[in-house]
């Protein structure tokens, strides 16, 4: 699908960080029409979160399952083909190149798109090297980005701060998805590397992820709504 085709109020996913799914049913209830994605991430997904994403899926809505996955290959592999019977339109893999392949192989034939995280937004160039990397996170995101074009994937994880290099890489053949989203003057957190809602669209994302910004809001669809409006603003 082209950026082009991605219709506006899908470009928010919301991050339902939340500890169990009575809670994330709450919270998809308070948001109701406002959001049309959801994301689905490790605390949820330990606490009973699989069958509620293969529900919402059934319910019309789009789940992305933020597992990030790495692994043996075949172990990746025949936890791609578990994810992908839920109904789910994203699963997130880290960007190695065993586990990219072994992923893009065992999606095929589903309807099951593979993202590949680059490198995590709450990273800086300090990080990596204190993670043994030698390169900063520019060049490894970009590195990661063309082994993933090459072997498949179907979309990138980073940061927005990198949307736009990552545009001339990879054309608009591979979904920009971007978590480290904060509309202006809200709390940074344990993110690095964020943009607001406006500058991300602008600088090429295609799906922007927020999570505490919407779900930790005294009004949180009052806080979407906003970042809905910041979304069609920038698109326009
Ligand atoms: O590089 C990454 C990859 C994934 N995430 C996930 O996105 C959300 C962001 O939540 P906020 O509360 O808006 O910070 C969270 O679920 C992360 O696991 C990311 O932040 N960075």
């Amino acid at each position: 699908m082209q950026p082009a085709d991605i219709a506006a109020q899908d470009r928010l996913i919301v991050a339902l960080d939340l500890p169990g799914v009575t809670e994330a049913e709450a919270m998809i209830a308070r948001l109701g029409d406002s959001v049309s994605f959801y994301k689905i991430g490790y605390q949820l997904a330990y606490a009973g979160g699989l069958p509620l994403a293969q529900q919402l899926a059934k319910s019309g809505k789009k789940v992305f399952v933020d597992l990030k996955l790495h692994d043996i290959g075949n172990t990746v592999a025949r936890g791609v083909e578990s994810v992908a019977k839920l109904g789910a339109t994203f699963l997130t893999v880290h960007a190695y190149p065993q586990t990219m392949k072994a992923a893009v192989e065992a999606r095929a034939g589903s309807g099951l798109k593979i993202l590949a995280v680059t490198v995590l937004t709450s990273y800086d160039d300090g990080d990596l090297h204190a993670a043994g990397y030698r390169l900063n996170v520019s060049d490894l995101v970009e590195a990661r980005a063309q082994q993933a074009q090459v072997l498949g994937v179907d979309g990138l994880v980073s940061s927005p701060e990198e949307a736009a290099a990552l545009r001339k890489i990879v054309g608009h053949q591979m979904h920009l998805v971007t978590p480290g989203i904060r509309p202006a003057g809200a709390a940074t957190g344990d993110q690095k590397r964020i943009m607001t809602p406006a500058r991300a669209i602008a600088a090429g994302a295609d799906y922007l992820v927020v999570g505490r910004p919407v779900t930790e809001a005294a009004d949180p669809k009052a806080a979407a709504d906003a970042i809905q409006a910041e979304i069609e603003q920038a698109l326009a």
